[in-house]
């Protein structure tokens, strides 16, 4: 990459965009030397609010900004992109599911999918963020066939944020000693938080959540159903869904695709599947990885039981049944 990295940014006049354009500003995502240069997007009609928005970076006075385009023209927007995060889509209302939002949002993903292939740097790193997020990346990978797969993502950080939390606030200590928690599948209700495989640092060393928290009733029924609706709890409070809490995870999933996880740390991405726990590849599911050079690796080798092999394999035939009627709503060319 040169000095400069080309970021692009959908949906740039709204809520999310409000809190995450600042974040890459400060050099929160791809660190305090890397330059970026910023590319925009909203629709025809929010070209005046993005105005708005440049004069706010501009008077933010950030040395990491070289250029800012604010634009609704789509080849303008993704002409060499380095990174480009997904995030303009109609957000879901107040008793609205995912699903609902798949016949509003997936024609959206075709055709950025489509410019993504022609006008993007090819090593582009995509991360999805517009609801439903994993079927949104599939459509925007599958009208992308020049660009590696593995370079479409989506986010369900702010999942496995919000599980670190719960846990932390569950067990009394500090959200930073809280570590390898998992997000299994899709970004909904049927996501799978698991917490089997984290550990929490406790002044006498590392412990297994599960002997730290021993209330097993509570990790396998409110821990898991309170991250699964979180979203929509926010959206009942607020009447607007989660957008600060949301930018600081699109935050987090890019700067460690980017610059990398602790040693021994996992995050959740959700990602091309691979056959990896037996999901068959053709969706994009939330796995536990690790972050190397630029590269995740979805964590092997984790044993699963009954009781997560089954709440697995609910997101997974979701992922699945959202594929198929994505497909439909978009047609196959
Ligand atoms: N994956 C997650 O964890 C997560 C979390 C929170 C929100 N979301 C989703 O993110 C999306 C955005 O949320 P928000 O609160 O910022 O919504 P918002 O309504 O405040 O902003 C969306 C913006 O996208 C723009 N837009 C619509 N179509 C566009 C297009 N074709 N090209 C470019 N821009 C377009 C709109 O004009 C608007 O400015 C929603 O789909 C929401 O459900 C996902
Ligand atoms: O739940 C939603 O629709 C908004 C967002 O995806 C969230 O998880 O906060």
């Amino acid at each position: 990459m040169s000095d400069v990295a080309n970021v692009v940014i959908t949906g740039a006049a709204g809520q999310i965009a409000y809190s995450l354009i600042f974040n890459v500003c400060k050099g929160d995502m791809f660190g305090p030397e890397q330059k970026v240069k910023l590319f925009l997007l909203d629709i025809p009609q929010m070209v005046e609010s993005l105005k708005g928005v440049l004069m706010e970076i501009q008077d933010g006075a950030y040395p990491l900004v070289t250029d800012v385009v604010c634009t609704a023209d789509i080849k303008e927007a993704f002409t060499g992109a380095n990174y480009v995060i997904l995030v303009g889509a109609m957000p879901r209302k107040d008793g609205m599911e995912r699903a609902d939002l798949l016949k509003a949002n997936a024609s959206i993903f075709k055709v950025q999918g489509k410019a993504i292939n022609d006008y993007a740097n090819k090593n582009v790193k995509v991360l999805v963020v517009g609801n439903p997020a994993n079927t949104n990346c599939l459509i925007a990978m599958h009208y992308a066939p020049d660009i590696a797969k593995e370079n479409f993502t989506c986010l369900t950080r702010l999942d496995h944020n919000r599980a670190k939390s719960q846990i932390a606030l569950k067990a009394g200590v500090n959200v930073k000693d809280v570590h390898n928690v998992i997000i299994w599948g899709n970004h909904s209700s049927t996501q799978y938080p698991d917490y089997r495989c984290g550990y929490i640092n406790l002044p006498g060393g590392k412990q297994p959540i599960g002997n730290v928290i021993s209330d097993e009733k509570w990790l396998q029924g409110e821990f898991i159903s309170t991250v699964q609706k979180r979203g929509a709890a926010v959206i009942a409070a607020r009447k607007f869904s989660s957008a600060a809490s949301a930018a600081k995870a699109i935050t987090d999933h890019m700067r460690d695709w980017v610059l990398g996880t602790p040693e021994g740390e996992y995050v959740s991405m959700g990602v091309p599947s691979d056959g990896s726990y037996g999901i068959e590849s053709g969706i994009i599911f939330s796995y536990p990885v690790k972050c190397q050079n630029g590269k995740y690796t979805i964590i092997q080798g984790l044993s699963i039981d009954n009781f997560s092999k089954d709440k697995i394999e609910i997101t997974r035939k979701e992922l699945v049944e959202e594929k198929e009627a994505a497909f439909k709503f978009v047609g196959d060319n």
